[in-house]
């Protein structure tokens, strides 16, 4: 099904700085949180708007091209961190747990076993997705199928009382599939899109490298220029599957005018083939932070997003979008200052 996302409407940002001018404070001093309390009043259609607990899904799944040697670390840890976010033991259950937000795991084709536990999502279509060096990610109803069960997880979390949501991801060799995804879908070479990931060495870093040119030449010989693709068609070819979980999550949170937040460079991946999708998703978006991996730039930039922080992270799971809810919060609730009039402060 196709996602409906209502474009944020004008007349609602117009509202939102004419109140913003009146409140007790210089015009423009509250700098950047000024634009994301406008964007956020467009979004929930009120010139108080109000945001209470946020939610991370964390979109895990494995990658054939793990087998390449793309990662510092073995793919089982993909699995093994799953079962640390059932029990609380990640960075993502700790920031969550300052931040207010709950943690969602969604397994769209995590290999092995995990336990039952009442906030993992099982969506497993196939267990990890296929070598992209030497053939497709996985098909294009594999695709669909990600993406919509990211799509369901989003809406359980809004039904639960999300008022923020975030996407997450876990998945050891993801850097290398958001790396070509990412290079497929702007056009941009292997090189300018490639980084260290978990923290490949110099000779990993190299078979990164080819690993990237690879997918590449063989997503052209499938599908010729790969920018002009249909985006699901790219996703099937290059993606990961919870790089497509991550795009069905922030298109239904948009759908439900839920303000979203990106995390670093695999779930921008994702953003980027969900707004490609549905470009009025842009409008719901803003980018948490800026990751240390060299394409996460590339991306904000063709989203058009200026990240809240620059805190150097290079960790995933939704971490930096997660440490940027309290922002999101304080942009919201400095709509209900006092205004000059109200307070009896004298206007300059
Ligand atoms: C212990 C551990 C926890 C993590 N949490 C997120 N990632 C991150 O690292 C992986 C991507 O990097 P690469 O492409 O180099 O494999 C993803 O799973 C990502 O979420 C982790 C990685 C490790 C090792
Ligand atoms: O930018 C990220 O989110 C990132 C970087 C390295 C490894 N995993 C995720």
């Amino acid at each position: 099904m196709r996602p409906r996302i209502q474009p944020i409407e004008e007349q609602w940002l117009e509202a939102a700085r004419q109140r913003q001018n009146r409140l007790t404070k210089p015009p423009g001093s509250l700098g950047r949180l000024e634009e994301v309390g406008v964007r956020l009043v467009a979004m929930q259609k009120t010139l108080k708007p109000r945001l209470d607990w946020g939610a991370v899904v964390v979109c895990a799944a494995d990658h054939g091209i793990a087998a390449e040697g793309v990662s510092a670390y073995p793919s089982e840890v993909t699995r093994q961190m799953v079962h640390n976010f059932l029990a609380g033991g990640a960075a993502i259950n700790q920031i969550a747990g300052v931040c207010q937000a709950k943690v969602y795991v969604l397994d769209v084709g995590v290999r092995g076993e995990l336990p039952e536990h009442e906030r993992l999502i099982t969506a497993k279509r196939r267990l990890g997705s296929g070598n992209i060096a030497l053939e497709p990610a996985m098909s294009r109803s594999e695709a669909e199928e990600a993406l919509e069960a990211g799509r369901a997880a989003a809406q359980r979390a809004i039904r639960e009382g999300a008022t923020i949501l975030a996407a997450g991801d876990m998945g050891i060799g993801n850097t290398t599939a958001a790396a070509a995804l990412t290079a497929g879908l702007l056009g941009l070479e292997a090189e300018a899109v490639t980084g260290r990931g978990t923290g490949v060495d110099a000779a990993g870093y190299r078979r990164k490298l080819e690993a990237v040119q690879a997918a590449l030449r063989r997503a052209q010989r499938a599908m010729g220029d790969p920018a002009q693709a249909d985006p699901l068609d790219l996703l099937a070819q290059l993606g990961g599957l919870e790089l497509a979980a991550i795009a069905g999550v922030l298109l239904a949170g948009a759908e439900a005018g839920v303000p979203l937040v990106s995390d670093g460079f695999p779930v921008t991946a994702g953003a980027l083939v969900a707004s490609r999708l549905e470009p009025h998703l842009r409008g719901y978006l803003f980018a948490g932070h800026r990751s240390v991996e060299p394409g996460h730039t590339a991306q904000l930039e063709a989203l058009g997003l200026r990240p809240l922080l620059e805190l150097e992270l290079r960790l995933g799971e939704g971490t930096g979008a997660v440490l940027s809810f309290p922002l999101l919060r304080a942009a919201a609730a400095t709509f209900s200052m006092a205004t000059f009039d109200e307070a009896g402060v004298s206007e300059g």
